[in-house]
């Protein structure tokens, strides 16, 4: 399971989360192979390593071909432009490409939002909302850009930390804005995406497409926890001078799942336990969820009566001695528990791998376990689910036949 975390400090804009992802290591040959099966020409993309207030991080910039100058993103005069492109067009634009369907999902999402954004602040109709030249060909590139990066990195959840904006006013094309600028505003509506105000900031931090990015993109705001290895960490620049460092951190955490490899038939394991009668199921499903992420080796809950005749649950998770901090702050700090026991215990297991073994009926996972000479074999559960949902067939049938299956070719 791999989780991005930004850390929006300073807020964020489509340069800002391109750079943090090219920090983190994005390949850029293999963004740009993506981003060229748009085919839409006029530009280069700069990426350059730099440093600042002893940082290095990445600077993402957008060049247009000619030099020409990059003005404010949209434009709602189309009169005064004479080769505008509106939201329509920039769909047909990303549908008629080559991209991947799950990149051309999530960048038209973005683009809606803005366009969507941009109508309701100036009193337009969605289709009357043009992009122009210069203007739409940066927010393409950012915007679909984006779209790519998130693909590149197969996340399964985005996380965004202190997400932050500037104070006071800025002058854009349509005169003097007060931040956050309308169309932030406007995107913030009706969802609970928190910004924290930077009183020390007279500036916009977050322009329309970061907040496009995050409200498309988001899965969770201000986590205090995140589960897993942290694998990776980069600095994407802002241009505004801040008067602080102005950069959006991203950090990539990996959890692999427990259980998937186990080479030894024994080992020393640490139970923890706590009762609670204050949490409810929904909340401990989450807490056991979050526990196995975290590297648990099993989570669990048991109903139980407690004092008082109290109807409760006793929350049970299997770990390691060198683990034992984590999980007891874990169990402190995610569920209503103060207080927790712990047994050391001796545990004997099956040596497990799991293969992927192609059938007739598809692609399985199959779990090899054997202890001192005793061997058997069992289907992944999640991959007959999913072939039982494709084809109709019962769980029951397409598990006994994919077990005969792999015991007739003796893989
Ligand atoms: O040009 C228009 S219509 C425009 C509208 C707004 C509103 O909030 S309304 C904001 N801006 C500013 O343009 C730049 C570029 O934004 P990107 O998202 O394209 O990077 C930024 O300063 C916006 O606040 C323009
Ligand atoms: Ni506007």
């Amino acid at each position: 399971m791999k989780t991005l975390v930004l850390d929006a400090f300073s807020g964020i804009s489509g340069d800002m989360f391109l750079g943090a992802m090219f920090d983190l290591g994005l390949s850029q040959s293999e963004f740009e192979e993506q981003l060229n099966k748009l085919k839409v020409p006029g530009y280069q993309i700069v990426v350059e390593r730099t440093a600042r207030s002893s940082i290095t991080g990445t600077n993402f910039d957008v060049v247009l071909d000619g030099n020409l100058p990059k003005d404010q993103g949209f434009d709602e005069h189309q009169h005064h432009h004479h080769h505008g492109r509106n939201f329509m067009m920039i769909k047909q634009l990303i549908l008629q490409s080559n991209l991947k369907t799950a990149v051309k999902e999530k960048a038209v999402k973005m683009f809606e939002q803005i366009a969507l954004a941009e109508a309701k602040v100036h009193g337009k109709k969605l289709e009357d909302v043009h992009f122009h030249e210069v203007g739409a060909l940066d927010s393409i590139v950012d915007i679909v850009g984006a779209a790519i990066a998130f693909d590149m990195l197969q996340l399964d959840k985005l996380v965004v930390n202190n997400l932050s904006d500037g104070v006071g006013t800025i002058k854009i094309a349509h005169g003097i804005v007060p931040v956050p600028v309308p169309a932030v505003m406007e995107m913030q509506l009706n969802t609970a995406i928190p910004i924290q105000k930077r009183f020390d900031v007279h500036t916009e931090l977050i322009t329309p497409t970061g907040m496009a990015i995050i409200k498309c993109m988001g899965n969770e705001f201000n986590t205090s926890i995140t589960n897993g290895v942290l694998e990776r960490t980069g600095y994407g620049f802002g241009k505004r001078e801040t008067g602080s460092l102005n950069a959006l951190r991203a950090s990539l955490y990996n959890s692999k799942l427990s259980q998937q490899q186990v080479d030894e038939t024994n080992d020393r394991v640490l139970l923890m336990e706590t009762n609670l009668d204050d949490a409810t199921g929904q909340q401990l499903s989450i807490t056991i969820k979050r526990a196995l992420e975290l590297g648990a080796k099993d989570a669990w809950a048991e109903p139980i009566i407690m004092k008082k005749g109290r109807p409760a649950y006793k929350l049970c998770l299997l770990t390691v001695a060198e683990q034992q901090e984590t999980f007891v702050k874990f169990l402190f700090s995610d569920t209503p528990a103060i207080g927790l026991r712990m047994k050391s215990m001796h545990r004997e297991i099956m040596e497990r791998r799991i293969e992927q073994v192609q059938t007739s009926y598809g692609k399985f996972g199959i779990k090899r376990l054997s202890y001192c000479g005793l061997n058997k074999s069992s289907v992944e559960y999640d991959d007959i689910e999913k072939c039982s949902q494709k084809t109709g067939k019962s769980f029951e049938e397409i598990k006994l036949a994919v077990l005969q299956e792999i015991e007739n070719k003796g893989v």
